[in-house]
């Protein structure tokens, strides 16, 4: 496969969506059109790592086309040979040499583009996804992911042939039209200008009928895309649909887009047929006309039958080399069409210079450690560049997962503060451990602390996580047996996270989704957050996860501003249960794992029994490796499932959507034992929609309008802020 630099498209942020709007917007899609040169370089980038095996493919195609070339001049031999009565073996022998060596080689030509053609697909795709994963999170979530899909598994399959086998077919094309065309005025000039006629229309009609067909590609594939777009609604929401008794409209909405593709392919076909008739019709007419004036030419002994026959077979093979022309012009336009469509997803803004590169690295299998290594080494230079020095405060190690966790702070490294359980998400100590217990921080830790960020490849992180023998890995030991809270200590530890005079909105123009936000999250205990709807809490969550960029203010992990670390260190700290609760592609294992890979099976056990799961998973056909889907399982099991992932990932900040829908009395439970444990040795911060959880929270903040406005415990609230009065009214209510 192609070098990931190669490949790979700049991943610096694009520029911002307003300026990614001006001109045109490409058909049905909303996007900023893609120019034509901007289109081809997109498939040169593709077709560019692979230039040897083009340029090999192409010589191996003149070779073909020259035995194509030579066959009526060899034909011509065998004539004149039978007109002087001499022997045929010769020129019959070359004639056979050139068939049998023109089809091997063509095969190989074959197979040689198609597997070009198969690997170019690859990489688009690869490319594509890594975009995604990449992507800032709302950049994403503004698409459509019924579209998302369809550019990964549709435009990438228009884009093999026109990045590989188009360019040679074109320029063999070309080659080959132009030889015969020489070879023709070798044989009988007049002949040739009369066929030149012929040619001459044929490619003026292309010129102006190739560019149609590009653009109603285009729509053709917008409408196929909106068509995913809408379908993957109508799926998901297939119950709303039913009860609704929407199937007939819904079918009318889909069925419009599939017209609509119809429509668009139609006409591309229309325009093909055109050109292919015109074409082909042009070489008969230029075939009747040369039979004509040739035979006239041969009456009057200006040229012989010999000469006459091969002229009208390089007629007869104009159409190999037209043909070759017409359908690479196609397939390069239909190319084109899909390259714009992969240019504006390569538009879509990446949450930080070579965020796709450090995605690939942590992939890459053991076929490819090197790559992975040097591509790791880049992005760790990446890394280092990018982060501003600050002093004793960062130091970072791979997680089992291979996500960089932050060190904690000097005092707390130096044994000022006792680790608690909470601390590493129960994975790997950082190198700078070694100096706990020393009095301030020492030589160690101050090299770690210089040495800033490292990121580790997945299998030396767990190599690190071993423990000493004898004694349980960490994963384990913190899962299973938490070491107590250090609450001696805790008005020593400065606040997990921080957020200062924030402000943020989700778009240039809108106004803020949460403005002069003043937030301390303490080391330990439960913050929540309580407001109507929109009154801006999902976004506070966004912010701390750093889906979100403020656009004044500044959020601190462990007084460290995030602009200072990267989005994995900061998300280390973090375990995210959604309101949604979706699950990750997978089995219930796999969910369960999802965010600390490296958790033990005692862990996993812990968490079943304590989220009241186990009878659930010892019912299934395959228990933990049942594939999970959205059926499988209950609303309120998926939520103890997104439950026990956070658990296992043991954070030092757990993040908690909970579900405005009535949940059932085993998931409520769960969800406030979960956190009450949990802030016994953690922070938590919920967006609280149930009383109990409002009731026992150490700090409420309650939201209007994108602003705290009111803060303190249930009771003091309950005296101060009528606005509080007013949503525990509601909860109540709810609540039933
Ligand atoms: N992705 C987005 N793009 C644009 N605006 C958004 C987006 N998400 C939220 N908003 C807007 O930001 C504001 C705050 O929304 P937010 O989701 O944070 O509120 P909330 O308090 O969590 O509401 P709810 O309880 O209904 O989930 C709202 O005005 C909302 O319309």
């Amino acid at each position: 496969m192609s070098d990931l630099n190669e490949s790979a498209t700049p991943s610096s942020p694009a520029a911002p969506r307003s300026s990614q709007t001006a001109g045109p917007e490409a058909p049905g899609t909303g996007d900023p059109a893609v120019p034509t040169r901007e289109r081809l370089t997109i498939l040169w980038s593709f077709a560019r790592p692979y230039l040897r095996v083009l340029v090999f493919g192409l010589v191996l195609a003149l070779a073909v086309s020259a035995m194509g070339l030579a066959s009526p001049m060899v034909t011509k031999w065998v004539l004149d040979t039978l007109e002087v009565d001499g022997s045929l073996r010769d020129p019959v022998l070359v004639l056979a040499a050139l068939m049998v060596l023109g089809a091997v080689i063509g095969w190989f030509q074959w197979v040689m583009l198609g597997t070009l053609a198969e690997n170019i697909v690859y990489d688009a795709r690869r490319r594509m996804i890594l975009r995604y994963l990449g992507a800032r999170v709302f950049a994403l979530l503004g698409r459509s992911p019924g579209e998302l899909v369809t550019r990964v598994t549709s435009d990438t399959v228009l884009l093999n042939q026109a990045a590989s086998s188009s360019v040679i077919g074109l320029i063999n094309g070309s080659i080959m039209l132009i030889g015969s065309l020489i070879l023709m005025g070798r044989l009988d000039m007049v002949l040739l200008l009369t066929t030149m006629a012929a040619v001459a229309v044929v490619v003026v009609l292309f010129i102006v009928l190739m560019p149609r067909i590009s653009k109603v590609e285009e729509k053709a594939q917008a409408a196929l895309s909106g068509l995913g777009s809408e379908l993957e609604g109508t799926v998901r929401a297939i119950k709303t649909v039913k009860s609704s008794g929407a199937e007939p409209r819904r079918f009318a909405g889909l069925m419009r887009h599939v017209g609509e593709s119809r429509r668009f392919s139609l006409t591309s076909v229309r325009i093909q047929a055109t050109a292919w008739t015109v074409a082909m019709s042009g070489l008969e007419i230029a075939v009747i006309m040369v039979l004509a004036l040739g035979a006239y030419r041969v009456s009057i002994g200006e040229i012989t039958v010999s000469t006459l026959i091969a002229f009208l077979l390089y007629v007869w093979g104009l159409s190999g080399p037209i043909m070759e022309l017409t359908q690479n012009l196609t397939t390069l336009q239909s190319g084109m069409a899909a390259a714009g469509r992969i240019r504006q997803i390569e538009q879509m803004e990446v949450e930080s210079p070579g965020a796709d590169v450090a995605i690939a690295a942590g992939r890459q299998d053991a076929a490819d450690a090197d790559a992975a290594e040097r591509e790791l080494r880049r992005a760790d230079r990446g890394v280092e560049a990018a982060k501003p020095a600050v002093p004793g405060t960062i130091s970072a190690v791979a997680t089992g997962s291979g996500r960089p966790v932050i060190a904690p702070p000097a005092a707390e490294r130096a044994g000022a503060v006792p680790a608690n359980g909470g601390w590493e998400r129960g994975r790997a100590r950082p190198e700078a451990d070694s100096s706990a217990g020393s009095p301030g921080a020492g030589p160690a830790s101050a090299a770690a602390e210089r040495r800033g960020p490292a990121v580790e490849r997945p299998g030396q992180a767990v190599e690190r996580n071993r423990a000493p023998e004898g004694e349980p890995a960490r994963s384990q030991r913190s899962a299973a047996h938490p070491e107590p809270a250090a609450s001696d200590h805790r008005d020593r530890q400065p606040p997990v996270l921080e957020m200062r005079a924030v402000t943020a909105r989700y778009a240039p123009g809108m106004e803020p989704a949460v403005r002069d936000i003043e937030l301390v999250v303490p080391r330990h205990g439960h913050l929540a957050l309580v407001g109507s709807s929109g009154a801006g809490k999902t976004t506070m969550l966004s912010l701390m996860l750093r889906f979100l960029e403020p656009e004044s203010g500044e959020l601190r992990l462990d007084g460290v501003p995030y602009g200072a670390l990267t989005h994995a260190q900061v998300r280390s700290a973090f375990a995210y249960v959604e309101q949604e609760t979706p699950v990750v592609p997978g089995t219930i294992r796999d969910n369960l794992l999802f965010t600390n890979p490296g958790a033990s099976e005692e862990s996993v056990d812990e968490v079943l029994d304590r989220l009241f799961l186990r009878e659930k998973v010892e019912a299934l056909p395959q228990r933990l490796d049942t594939p999970l889907s959205e059926t499988n399982v209950s609303g309120g099991q998926r939520q103890r499932i997104s439950l026990a992932r956070a658990l296992l990932a043991d954070p030092r900040v757990l993040l908690l959507d909970e579900a405005t829908a009535q949940v059932d009395g085993i998931t409520e439970n769960a969800i406030h034992e979960t956190i009450a444990e949990r802030a016994g040795r953690a922070a938590v911060v919920t967006i609280a929609h149930r009383l109990s959880t409002v009731i026992d929270a150490d700090q409420i903040l309650v939201m209007d309008g994108g602003r705290i406005v009111d803060r303190g415990t249930h009771d003091e609230l309950l005296g101060t802020s009528p606005l509080y009065r007013d949503l525990v009214a509601a909860l109540r209510i709810n609540a039933g």
